[in-house]
């Protein structure tokens, strides 16, 4: 069973704030989206798996702990998720990066997919599923249905902002995975958005409207 983790570290919950105010910029709310992904990854990859390794400091030789290689990938659900790959790849540049293009029919809110492109090893490779914003859970679930159709078996999603439908609705589909959020908010209102949430993480990332 996976769990879900509300991250709510005070750097985190302080530049979540920052980045809600609808008065904040597009250069401002992209700096604070790839931190924020950095600061949940950092608690997301706390169970990688280390090694033994010898190592000589100027004093002496000793055993200390090196990632034990676990093979990573990064796959942003596009457009919103790219805004986190950057500050993830900060702190694992190892990993590859794949990409899930999907946008959420504005009327029915059901997730279109429109392009996918993973790494070939997919099925052997932890991901880390990113989108900032899971709403009704619809693109994550069938997001983390694409990982799975071809092989992927460790899948963790990280999110900046979840609605409790949302973490219900990825549960229910896919109990196996854990969910990383900085805030779990109120709900959503009757257009598909989170309340109070932070507006369409796409347009506020990339300017659109
Ligand atoms: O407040 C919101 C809600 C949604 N989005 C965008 O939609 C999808 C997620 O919606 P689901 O209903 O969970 O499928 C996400 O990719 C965001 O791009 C948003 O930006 N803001
Ligand atoms: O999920 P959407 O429709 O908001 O897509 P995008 O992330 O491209 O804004
Ligand atoms: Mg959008």
């Amino acid at each position: 069973m996976g769990k879900v983790v509300e991250v709510n570290h005070p750097l985190i919950q302080h530049k979540l704030t920052i980045i809600r105010d609808e008065k904040v910029g597009t250069k401002d709310f992209r700096a604070l989206v790839d931190e924020l992904a950095m600061l949940l990854t950092y608690e997301a990859s706390r169970d990688l798996p280390l090694e033994d390794v010898q190592v000589k400091t100027p004093i002496q030789e000793t055993t200390k702990k090196q990632l034990a290689g676990k093979k990573l990938a990064v796959v942003p659900i596009l457009r919103a998720g790219l805004g986190m790959v950057d500050g993830i790849l900060q702190l694992i540049p190892a990993a590859k990066v794949g990409h899930i293009g999907m946008y959420r029919d504005e009327k029915t809110l059901e997730p279109v997919e429109y392009f996918i492109k993973l790494p070939e090893d997919i099925d052997q490779r932890e991901v880390l599923l990113v989108d900032p914003m899971l709403a009704t859970g619809g693109s994550a679930k069938d997001a983390i249905s694409a990982l799975k159709k071809r092989g992927a078996e460790q899948i963790k999603l990280i999110t900046l902002v979840s609605s409790p439908q949302g973490i219900a609705a990825v549960k229910d589909a896919h109990p196996d995975i854990d969910i990383y959020t900085a805030s779990i908010d109120e709900g959503l209102n009757d257009d598909g958005y989170i309340v109070p949430g932070l507006g369409d993480a796409g347009d506020r990332l990339f300017g659109t409207h």
